[in-house]
């Protein structure tokens, strides 16, 4: 369908769009969860919608057929990302890797991010602090289990990936840095990512507007205190890495250390000089992208096989069956849990932490599905309604991890109905680390305890309403709150 009044060029055949409002266009229509607004809309405007956020066109992609065209077929078109005024700030003039746009410097620094710092080798190499962190999360959930009482898992599963980012990533510890109580990490991560989502007023206005919507909600300020924040981590990391004559034995080489050794030897790099800076913005990414993405995973896996015993008696089952008497799961062994598995791509379809991948820019012009696409539209890929339309899924609204059994489907980026970690040049570079981190600290929580209701509840009671909000992430509104039984205590 054409809609003349918003295109100038009569021979361009663009995307549906629902009926827009002066200035604001369709920013309203947005709601506070903006993925399930969308996915509303495209029932009633189809898989392929052009909508204006304030000034910007913006394509949104709703069906798995869609989403192939953008993001296979016409990847090299749309494999940029828009800028805004808090990203820019945040990422030291986009030196990070996320937010760079499509270029020669992305495509170099994602190479290191690629081959040096998130390799499986790398990954592996990290065996041990993860074991280690692991110990100390089933420890302290134990010392609560003597007494009855629930625990709060989201708080301890945010810090529990929160400590392995902070060993493996920066070197230090997040236990006793400011940061594990100036604020919950979980809302700092959700503010700066808020932030950085470009939906503060500047971005989408013309700047005479944006000037005073920032002013009025106050961004700039929280974003002063935000970015200073980070950057004095970052400082204090790099600077004790620099240190001379502080080097402390370590079994392994953390990702600071990884990149200080390249900035120093000018390795691996092209054209490009790297510094400092460009440092901090692979930090920042780890920071953002490292750390509530697997927590947000872990809490929705335990939320939904609470609400479902017999699925968790499974995924029990199988993890006892599989270390027996051993004591203890170490990494090699969650390879063997198969079940596991599928709960967490079952988790991942229902409850992608990233529902709308993160945002793409389109670069050039191109077709998809016959309509016209025009150079600097913002792209929204809505995987979260993807992955629950019928046309893919059976039964979608259902939490049931069998039907991955015998399936070939995966989140590779290869199967465009389960898009968790986006596809194309720019999908998740971190997929194997966090994976790797949210099996084993599922299949711990599994082989250790029986997980019980708080008095009085029932599991139909168990929230599953998603927090609200324009965060690139989005995590389960409420925390969960569990009963630990340690499995010693039983037999
Ligand atoms: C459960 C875990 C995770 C999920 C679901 C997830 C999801 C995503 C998604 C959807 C994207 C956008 C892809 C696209 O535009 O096509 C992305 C990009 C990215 N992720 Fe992850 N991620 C996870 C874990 C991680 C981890 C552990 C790290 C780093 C340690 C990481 C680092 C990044 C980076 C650097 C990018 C930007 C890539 C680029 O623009 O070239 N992610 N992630």
């Amino acid at each position: 369908k054409k809609n003349k009044q918003q295109h100038k060029n009569p021979q361009k055949h663009y995307p549906p769009s629902p009926p827009k409002l002066p200035l604001i266009g369709n920013l309203h229509q947005l709601g506070s969860s903006p993925h399930q607004s969308l996915w509303q809309l495209s029932k009633k405007y189809g898989p392929v919608m052009l909508l204006h956020l304030g000034r910007v066109p913006t394509l949104v992609i709703s069906s798995a057929e869609a989403a192939k065209e953008a993001l296979k077929t016409n990847d090299l078109h749309c494999c940029s990302r828009p800028s805004s005024a808090g990203t820019r700030r945040l990422t030291y003039n986009y030196l990070d890797v996320a937010f760079a746009p499509y270029g020669e410097y992305w495509r170099e620094i994602r190479k290191i991010c690629v081959l040096e710092l998130f390799s499986v080798k790398r990954v592996q190499s990290y065996w041990s602090v993860r074991e280690e962190e692991v110990a100390k999360l089933v420890n302290s959930i134990s010392s609560s289990s003597s007494s009855g009482a629930p625990v709060d898992l989201t708080e301890k599963l945010f810090a529990f990936t929160a400590s392995i980012i902070f060993r493996i990533a920066y070197g230090t510890t997040f236990q006793g840095s400011k940061f594990e109580h100036a604020k919950n990490i979980h809302e700092l991560i959700h503010d700066t990512e808020a932030m950085m989502g470009g939906l503060s007023g500047a971005d989408y206005f013309p700047s005479w507007i944006g000037w005073i919507t920032d002013r009025v909600s106050g961004v700039h300020k929280e974003f002063d205190r935000i970015s200073s924040e980070l950057d004095g981590l970052f400082q204090q990391v790099i600077d004790d890495h620099l240190r001379v004559g502080t080097e402390v034995e370590k079994d392994h080489e953390d990702i600071v250390d990884v990149l200080l050794k390249i900035v120093r030897e000018q390795t691996g790099f092209g054209a490009a000089q790297l510094g400092h800076n460009n440092i901090k913005g692979v930090l920042l990414n780890l920071f953002l992208g490292g750390i509530d993405t697997s927590a947000i995973t872990m809490v929705w896996a335990m939320a939904e096989l609470a609400r479902k015993p017999k699925l968790m008696k499974k995924a029990q089952e199988e993890v006892r069956r599989c270390i027996g008497n051993k004591g203890k799961v170490t990494e090699g062994d969650t390879d063997e849990l198969q079940y596991l598995k599928m709960v967490i791509k079952e988790t991942f379809r229902l409850h992608p932490p990233a529902p709308m991948i993160l945002p793409r820019e389109t670069m050039s012009h191109f077709k998809i599905q016959g309509y016209d696409v025009d150079p600097k539209t913002l792209v929204f890929v809505n995987d979260w309604a993807i992955a629950r339309d019928p046309e893919s899924w059976k039964d979608p609204e259902e939490f049931v991890p069998e039907r991955f059994d015998g399936s070939s489907i995966d989140y590779k980026g290869q199967h465009f109905e389960f898009l968790p970690f986006g596809a194309g040049r720019r999908i998740c570079p971190g997929m194997y680390m966090g994976t790797t981190t949210v099996e084993l600290g599922l299949a711990n929580l599994l082989y250790w305890f029986d997980w019980k209701l708080p008095n009085g509840m029932k599991e139909e009671d168990i929230s599953m309403e998603e927090a609200t909000g324009l965060a690139l992430t989005i995590s389960k509104k409420t925390a969960l709150h569990l009963v630990p039984v340690k499995l010693s205590q039983e037999t």
